[in-house]
């Protein structure tokens, strides 16, 4: 129900060479079998139908899902990068933007976060206008200033607008005031490799800050943190649907 591994096996394995902020980068789409030397941990954020799961699932699948679903809880997207040489699973954290379906979990989406996304709808200024309270929450579990963060308004496919040009205005001040990069994208249609270089920049980032080691040893299935992690994922979603539920 709550969980997708997207990419784990289902997808056709191809790779290709491209460069985010100088350094070498081959993406690889994720299949379970690739080995990694460490993870990277991206909760994404924002309102509720702004596209997080859309974007999440474009860079972690290259396709555009063809329906998607309020996400309950969270779901989780993987991929591995090749980053200079290194491969590094890069793990997202589609979190819900509807507060019923965050309630107790938040402090869980937030711990051991490497990165922040913050995804706003540029048609939907409501969605602009929360991003104060995402901040806010973010910085209330430890992912401040110091944290690598991005802003995405996304769906710029949609007409444009008016309000939606003067929101990215204010949109791209915000992103200054609080010190990061501020793109403009759509999951949707050819938007693909604009979603690839936003994500792939942001893990260069976070290799060249030295984040994620001593998370799991390359190759190994045994008694891995990952799969520790992974099997507490579960539970906890599975608590939460039952406190939903009830
Ligand atoms: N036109 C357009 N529609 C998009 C884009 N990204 C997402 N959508 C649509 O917006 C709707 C909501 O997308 P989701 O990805 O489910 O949004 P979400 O932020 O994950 O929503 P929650 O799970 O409720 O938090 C869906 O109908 C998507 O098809 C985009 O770039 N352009």
């Amino acid at each position: 129900l709550c969980f997708t591994f997207a990419g784990n096996g289902q997808l056709p394995s191809w790779f290709s060479v491209t460069s985010a902020a100088g350094a070498q980068v081959r993406e690889m789409h994720s299949a379970g079998s690739l080995s990694y030397s460490r993870t990277f941990k991206i909760v994404v954020v924002g309102d509720s139908g702004v596209g997080k799961t859309s974007l999440t699932y474009c860079f972690c699948t290259g396709q555009w899902p063809s329906a998607t679903q309020t996400t309950i809880g969270v779901d989780f997207r993987e991929r591995v990068l090749d980053i200079d040489g290194e491969k590094i699973k890069v793990q997202l954290w589609d979190t819900a933007g509807q507060e019923r379906f965050r309630k107790s979990m938040v402090q869980h989406y937030y711990r051991d976060a490497h990165a922040a996304v913050f995804v706003y709808d540029v048609s939907d200024v409501a969605s602009f206008r929360s991003l104060p309270v995402w901040l806010e929450e973010c910085r209330q579990n430890s992912l401040g200033p110091d944290t690598p963060r991005v802003l995405i308004g996304n769906k710029v496919d949609l007409l444009p607008s008016v309000t939606a040009a003067s929101v990215m205005e204010q949109a791209r001040h915000l992103a200054e005031v609080h010190g990061m990069p501020f793109h403009l994208c759509s999951a949707r249609g050819g938007g693909g490799e604009r979603v690839d270089a936003i994500f792939t920049a942001l893990a260069v980032q976070l290799k060249r800050q030295g984040c994620g080691r001593g998370r799991r040893v390359a190759g190994s299935f045994k008694l891995t943190k990952a799969k520790a992690d992974s099997d507490c994922k579960i539970l906890l979603s599975c608590c939460h649907i039952l406190s939903v539920m009830s």
